[in-house]
Order: structure tokens, then C-alpha cells, then sequence
């Protein structure tokens, strides 16, 4: 029994958080939760927060509730908003991971005198560096590797080393807890209703038609709005006489203008990633980097020089976008990453 020792859990009304109270619970931990009210999407919190609630109620635990609205705001929501303005691609999650789930979340368990914090994220900790999930279809150590170092020590995932589909049978299996399991996948960024554009649509000017360059900057064409586009896009924008397929190869938001060109045109051999935040502390090495959610990581060489590093990639990757994150990994160790400024 883990006499003693206090773990706050982050309680989002998900059958992965509520499968990782109820374990810890019986691994004989102190447990209490905490329902963060984040983003402000409309009868959100209602539908969550009572789910939160009766998962507490089942595992026998106090449910805390914080809103830190406002700080979702400063720290995640608006970037996000900035983020597309600039004609860049945003990474809210690992915004949220470090500031809310991971800062805010962290304070709050010094507060209560919690020893530890747990999520159902799926990632493991040794307490020195993050490692990828068991579960590869569900491993969300990309959005965690802007988390800072010191509060790992602090961080418990029960289901990092466990699969998805049995933590569902699980709580499939437990009277009380059925409705847990089958519950709808949350969405992939949480305040998003249905697209981005159209949340992005009450806050600023989407549909701002505009000019397609080609690599030489003739006008080829015309967009709809330049933050519909994402580096590597193919569609919903017109190149007058293309007999084969176009992509977006950059964004110019000062001018509203796309470039385009060929696939082969795509294809990234250097990257330049700022703000790093990293596990080890060399300034130079080999390693993999992702350069994107659920792709492969690709090797690379890494030099760090001024919190900026110079990352030459060992391979071509198609499609790398400003705003994303770089993350690299040492097989399956996460040994930090930084965000891409330039391509
Ligand atoms: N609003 C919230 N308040 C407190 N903790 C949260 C909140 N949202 C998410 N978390 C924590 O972060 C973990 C990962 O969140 P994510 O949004 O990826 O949900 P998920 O994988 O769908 O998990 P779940 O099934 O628990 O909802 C959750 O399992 C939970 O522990």
C-alpha cells in the first residue's frame, strides 16, 4: 500500500482518466481529483464535469473544480488564434499539456500537499525524460515534450504501459462504469466544434480571398483565405492550365498570398526549431525527430546554438509546416524538441 502519498488526478469525465483514478485507487494511493474548466465552448462543461463527477463518486474520492478559463485563453486560445493569423500552424495541446494540465494542474497539487499528479495521458515517465506509450496508435508524447523538466519527477501515467482497447473492455466490465466505455472519442483538439476555420471565423477575417504564386511568383491562380491552407494542402485553391496536383509550399499572410508548386517541391532537408525545451543536455547530436503527429521520425542531426537548433534531416520529409512542433526521439525516449520558425 502507497500509505501516505496523495496523487491528484486530472478528471476530464473520459474513461482513460477514470480508469487511471480507480487504478491508482487500488494500487492504495490517497487520491483526489481535479476537473479543469479550460476552453469556453458552450455546454461543454455541464456534459463534462458531471461525468467527472460521477467517475469521482464511483471511485470514492473528492472532485476539486478549477476554472482557469482565462489562462486557457492567454496561454493556448489565443496563440492558437495568432498562430493561423501569422500563416502558421498552431500545436495548442502541447500549450496545454505544459501550461494548464502540467503548470497549472502541478501548482495546484503543491497546494493541496499532493505528492504526485497523474492524467490518463498515454506516455510514460522514469522521472528524467518521457517515453512513447506501449499503445503506438494512442502515444501522445508529441504533444507532451514542451512539459517542463522539473515536474517530472512528480508525474504518474497508469496507462502508459497498457492499450486502449483493454483499458474499454476494462471499464466495459465494471457495473457502474459502461457508460465510461462507450463514450465517443473526445475530439482531436478539444474546443474545436467542428473545423478550425469555423471557430476561427468568429475572431477573424478567414475568407479573405487572395492571390496563388508559383516559385518564380507569377500569379497562377486564387485562394479562398490563406488560413484555410496548411503546408502540404492540395485542395480549394485554383492554378489556371495544372494538369498534375499542387501543393501549398508556404504562406504569406502580410501579402495573403499562397505559393504552390509540385510534390517534389514539398520536400524539407533542414529545419531551424526555437523555444527548445529539452531532457538532455547536449548541444550536438544524432537523433530522430518528428516533425509531425503520427508520422515516423525521421533521422536527423541536431546542433543547438542560442535556445535555436539547426536540424539537418537525414531524409527528405514533405510537408513541414512554421508552428509545429520538432520533437526528438531517441528510440522510443523523448529528449525534447522545439518549434519550427523556419523550413
Ligand atoms: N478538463 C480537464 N480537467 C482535468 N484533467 C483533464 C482535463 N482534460 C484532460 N485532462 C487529463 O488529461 C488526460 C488526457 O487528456 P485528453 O484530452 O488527451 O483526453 P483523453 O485521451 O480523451 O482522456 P479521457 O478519456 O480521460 O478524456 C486525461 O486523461 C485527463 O487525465
Amino acid at each position: 500500500m502507497k500509505k501516505n502519498k496523495k496523487v491528484l488526478v486530472g478528471m476530464s469525465g473520459g474513461v482513460d482518466s477514470t480508469v487511471s483514478a480507480l487504478l491508482l485507487k487500488k494500487d492504495g494511493y490517497d487520491v483526489e481529483g481535479l476537473y479543469m474548466k479550460l476552453h469556453s465552448k458552450p455546454g461543454y462543461h455541464e456534459v463534462h464535469l458531471s461525468r467527472a463527477q460521477k467517475a469521482a463518486d464511483f471511485v470514492g474520492m473528492k472532485l476539486h473544480v478549477l476554472d482557469l478559463q482565462e489562462t486557457f485563453n492567454e496561454k493556448v486560445f489565443q496563440p492558437f488564434i495568432d498562430t493561423y493569423a501569422e500563416g502558421k500552424t498552431p500545436n495548442p495541446c502541447a500549450l496545454c499539456n505544459r501550461n494548464l494540465k502540467f503548470g497549472e494542474m502541478v501548482k495546484f497539487a503543491d497546494l493541496i500537499g499532493a505528492d504526485y499528479v497523474a492524467t490518463g495521458h498515454y506516455i510514460k515517465t522514469d522521472g528524467k525524460y518521457f517515453y512513447q506509450a506501449a499503445d503506438d496508435t494512442k502515444d501522445q508524447s508529441y504533444f507532451l515534450f514542451y512539459v517542463q523538466k522539473n515536474v517530472l519527477p512528480k508525474l504518474i501515467f497508469p496507462l502508459g504501459s497498457r492499450h486502449k482497447n483493454d483499458i474499454k473492455e476494462f471499464a466495459a466490465s465494471i457495473k457502474g462504469l459502461e457508460s465510461f466505455a462507450s463514450q465517443g472519442e473526445s475530439s482531436e483538439i478539444c474546443f474545436v466544434e467542428t473545423t478550425y476555420t469555423d471557430l476561427l471565423k468568429d475572431y477573424v477575417n478567414v475568407d479573405n480571398s487572395g492571390e496563388v504564386l508559383d516559385r518564380d511568383g507569377n500569379v497562377v491562380g486564387e485562394h479562398k483565405g490563406y488560413m484555410h491552407y496548411t503546408i502540404g494542402k492540395r485542395k480549394g485553391f485554383t492554378v489556371k492550365g495544372a494538369h498534375e496536383p499542387h501543393y501549398v509550399l508556404s504562406i504569406d499572410a502580410k501579402n495573403n498570398q499562397i505559393t504552390v508548386g509540385k510534390k517534389e517541391e514539398l520536400a524539407c532537408n533542414n529545419v531551424t526549431i526555437e523555444h527548445l525545451n529539452m531532457f538532455n543536455d547536449s548541444d550536438e547530436f544524432d537523433t530522430t525527430v518528428k516533425l509531425r503527429y503520427r508520422t515516423i521520425a525521421v533521422p536527423c542531426h541536431v546542433k543547438i546554438e542560442n535556445n535555436k537548433a539547426t536540424v539537418t534531416l537525414k531524409e527528405s520529409v514533405y510537408g513541414v509546416a512554421t508552428g509545429q512542433a520538432a520533437v526528438f526521439y531517441d528510440d522510443d525516449r523523448l529528449i525534447g524538441g522545439g518549434w519550427i520558425c523556419a523550413v
